[in-house]
């Protein structure tokens, strides 16, 4: 076990000890692919642990268990790991979940899973169609607002607390957002954020829920996350346009690259801080930025982690126009309609001449920087500066 390994342990029983079941997040149940599911129904499978992730509610800890002891015994078969210590609440109330499965075939248990999972989803659907204007607003997003309107979808980030921090469960969303949106009516896609935030990247408490497999099990998987989230805009076939409400740090500022229009307010700054954290560029960024501004320039971001203000951005390339935060909505807006109305098939394949050539690289380039943020992810420049931003969270 390396130190990197022993202290998010020693972080995740201290916050077990303190919180015993706030632990069993909805990702953390969904982390263990063994890749030893069955065949026959392993679509089936898939889809439920996928459909977990974006439960709207909370089902409760005694379902969480379940769930995580069914995915379990699905994978892995019967429980045949040691005992958690009696002060190992979270494990221990895990192990135990597992355990009382017996022998219960594999077979069984990953039926059980998909009609469990059926049975929340069939509940959180038919209250989600209660509720007026569903037909405008879509809903079944936990952390997005997502509307259609005028021939725009607009996406928007709404975790205005934690200033549009991107969370586990909020990539899956986001993901999903854009691929329905690739396919509804609507001629082009809007991405912004709710409150003074457009986005302040990834959500940095991703560092302490590991799975019961370990922070390695944890960086593959979230490579892969990544991979596929970076992979939902680079192969996003209508105008895709970031209206910046506020600053944008991280990921938020990363994926601008991928963007075809970015409109952003004077109050938006645009900060890749991956050097402090101990991180790479990803969202290629590592082309993109080159590209757009020149190598020196993006050196300064993504090397130095140089904070650009909007005008400052708008002049490297990255930002399409900056206008003042009093009229910013309403003059985008206003700009977008207008935009909207043009003949939907023209604007979808001049963004496809545009982009087409560069999607292979694009892809590869992305693979790339998730390789190597896997191993980022795991060393100790990486953990020590996800850890004192949490802990000084924790003192305030
Ligand atoms: C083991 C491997 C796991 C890896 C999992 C990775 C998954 C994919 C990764 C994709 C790669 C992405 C990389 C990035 O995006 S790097 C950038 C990460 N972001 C940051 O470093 C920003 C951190 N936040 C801040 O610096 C400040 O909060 C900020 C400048 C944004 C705002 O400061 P301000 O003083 O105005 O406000 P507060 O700090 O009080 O924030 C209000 C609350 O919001 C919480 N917050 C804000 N940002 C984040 C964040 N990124 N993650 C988690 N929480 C965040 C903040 O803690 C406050 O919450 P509380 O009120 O509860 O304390």
């Amino acid at each position: 076990m390396t130190e990197f390994s022993r202290r998010l342990v020693r972080r995740c029983w201290l916050s077990a000890v303190q919180n015993p079941l706030q632990v069993i997040s909805f990702p953390a149940l969904q982390l263990h692919v063994s890749g030893t599911a069955m065949r026959a129904s392993q679509e089936d499978f898939e889809n439920a642990m996928n459909q977990v992730k974006l439960l709207k509610k909370d089902p409760g800890n005694e379902v969480k268990l379940k769930l995580y002891a069914l995915y379990k015994q699905a994978t892995e078969g019967p429980c045949s790991i040691p005992k958690p210590g009696v002060f190992d609440l979270t494990n221990k109330a895990k192990w135990d979940a597992w355990n009382v499965l017996g022998n219960l075939p594999k077979e069984t248990a990953r039926q059980n899973y998909v009609d469990l999972v059926s049975s929340l989803t069939s509940s959180s659907k038919s209250s989600s169609q209660a509720k007026p204007g569903a037909d405008r607003e879509r809903q079944g997003y936990e952390n997005l607002v997502v509307t259609s309107e005028d021939g725009i979808t607009k996406i928007m980030l709404n975790r205005p607390i934690k200033k549009n921090a991107i969370s586990t469960q909020m990539y899956h969303e986001i993901m999903l957002a854009l691929k329905t949106a690739s396919k509804d009516d609507s001629t082009i896609t809007v991405l912004t954020g709710n409150g003074d935030y457009y986005c302040s990247g990834n959500d940095l408490t991703n560092f302490t829920d590991i799975p019961a497999g370990g922070v390695e099990e944890k960086a593959k998987n979230s490579a892969l996350m990544l991979r596929d989230f970076v992979g939902c805009f680079i192969d996003f076939p209508k105008p895709l346009i970031a209206v910046v409400n506020g600053p944008a740090v991280g990921i938020g500022v990363t994926t601008l690259g991928l963007f075809d229009v970015v409109y952003a307010s004077d109050k938006a700054t645009f900060h890749t801080p991956f050097g402090h954290l101990g991180l790479s560029p990803e969202g290629c960024s590592s082309y993109t930025f080159p590209k757009i501004m020149g190598p020196a320039k993006a050196a300064e971001m993504l090397i130095f982690g140089k904070k650009l203000t909007a005008r400052e951005a708008c002049a490297q390339g990255l930002v399409t126009e900056v206008f003042p935060d009093s009229i910013f909505q309403k003059e985008v807006w206003t700009r977008l309609k207008a935009y909207s109305k043009l003949p939907p098939n023209a604007m979808r394949v001049s963004k496809q001449v545009i982009r087409n050539t560069e999607k292979e690289k694009l892809h590869a380039v992305n693979a790339e920087e998730c390789r190597v943020l896997r191993e980022r992810w795991m060393s100790d420049e990486c953990i020590n500066a996800a850890m004192n931003f949490l802990s000084r969270r924790a003192k305030l």
